[in-house]
C-alpha cells in the first residue's frame, strides 16, 4: 500500500502532516481514519485505547480553530483487538474529532485535507461520520442511515484538473454489508450536500427530495471525492439529528440538534465500533 503517490495540489502538505503525526505517535502506519461529525462524539472511547491526543491546529495544513474554544483533536486509537502490537500501526486508527466544513473557509481544498492525511499516513478506509436533517418521516431524530450515495450541490470539487475520478459505489458496499450483519436494522439513502451554513428553505428541502435526497448536510460529500481520489475505501455514516426543514412545521434550532445527537450517542458509537471490529 503506497501511501498518497502523486503531486495533486494538497497532497505534500497532507505528506507533511502524516510525517508530523508518525513521529509524534510512532506509529508507521494508520490503517483506518474515522472522521466523527455532530454527535459522534462519543465513538473513539469504543473503538479502542487512545494512545495519543494531538491538537489539528499543530499539524501542517491544518487551519487553526475557527470557533473560540472549540480545539480539535486527531487521536491515535489502537484498535480493539487489532493485531497491531508493533509499531507498523497495522492495528492503529486515527479518529478526527471534527472535520473541517466548506462553510468554514469556503475551499473544498481544504476540507479535504483531513482524508488526504489519513491517506498519506497508511490509511486503507476512511469512516466518515455525520449529522444530517432527514426527509423520510420514518427517519426520526437519533436514526443511525447508512450512506448509499450523495448529490454535491456544492457546487465546488476538491479535485484540480483532469482528474476524471469514478464515482461508483463510492460508499463501499462491502462495508455496508458488514455494518448490516452488525444491525440489520440499519436504512440507508443518499446523502445531499448543500454548502451552508444556512440551512436550506423549505423549498430548498423539496428540490432535495426531488431529485431523489433523503438527507442533507453540509458535509461528507466533499470529503468522499477527496477520499475516492485518493485510493481510500470510504464508508458513510449519517444521524439524523433532525427534520429537515418545513418537514417538521417548526423552525431549525442547533440545540436540538445537538441534544439529538447525545441522545443517540451510546447506541450509535457501538455500532461504529462494531463495525470497525469487524
Ligand atoms: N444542511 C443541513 N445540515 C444539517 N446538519 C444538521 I446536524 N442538520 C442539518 C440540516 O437540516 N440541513
Amino acid at each position: 500500500h503506497s501511501p498518497l503517490q502523486g503531486d495533486h495540489p494538497g497532497f505534500s502538505e497532507a505528506r507533511r502532516a502524516a510525517a508530523a503525526l508518525a513521529q509524534v505517535t510512532g506509529v508507521a502506519r494508520h490503517r483506518i481514519a474515522v472522521v466523527l461529525g455532530s454527535g459522534w462524539g462519543g465513538a473513539a472511547e469504543l473503538i479502542g485505547e487512545t494512545t495519543h491526543t494531538i491538537p489539528t491546529a499543530e499539524l501542517p495544513g491544518f487551519a487553526a480553530p475557527s470557533v473560540p474554544g472549540h480545539n480539535p483533536t486527531v487521536r491515535s486509537v489502537r484498535l480493539n483487538g487489532g493485531g497491531g502490537e508493533d509499531s507498523s500501526g497495522a492495528g492503529h486508527a486515527l479518529i478526527f474529532g471534527s472535520r473541517t466544513h466548506y462553510y468554514e473557509h469556503r475551499d473544498a481544498g481544504t476540507v479535504a485535507h483531513t482524508v488526504r492525511t489519513a491517506a498519506a499516513a497508511g490509511a486503507e478506509i476512511v469512516v466518515l461520520t455525520n449529522g444530517c436533517g432527514s426527509l423520510v418521516p420514518e427517519w426520526a431524530p437519533g436514526t443511525p442511515v447508512l450512506v448509499a450515495d450523495h448529490i454535491n450541490l456544492t457546487g465546488a470539487t476538491p479535485l484540480v484538473g483532469a482528474n476524471f475520478v469514478d464515482l461508483t459505489d463510492l460508499y463501499s458496499p462491502r462495508i455496508r454489508e458488514i455494518a448490516r450483519e452488525v444491525d440489520s436494522s440499519l436504512p440507508e439513502g443518499v446523502y445531499v450536500q448543500f454548502s451552508g451554513p444556512q440551512y436550506e428553505t423549505p423549498a430548498e428541502v423539496r428540490y432535495a427530495k426531488a431529485i431523489g435526497g433523503d438527507l442533507v448536510g453540509m458535509s461528507t460529500a466533499l470529503d468522499a471525492i477527496a477520499a475516492r481520489h485518493a485510493g481510500l475505501e470510504v464508508f458513510g455514516m449519517s444521524l439524523v439529528t433532525n427534520a429537515a426543514a418545513g418537514f417538521s412545521g417548526e423552525p431549525l434550532s442547533h440545540a436540538e440538534v445537538v441534544e439529538a445527537g447525545q441522545a443517540a450517542g451510546p447506541r450509535i458509537s457501538a455500532l461504529l465500533a462494531g463495525i470497525i471490529d469487524r
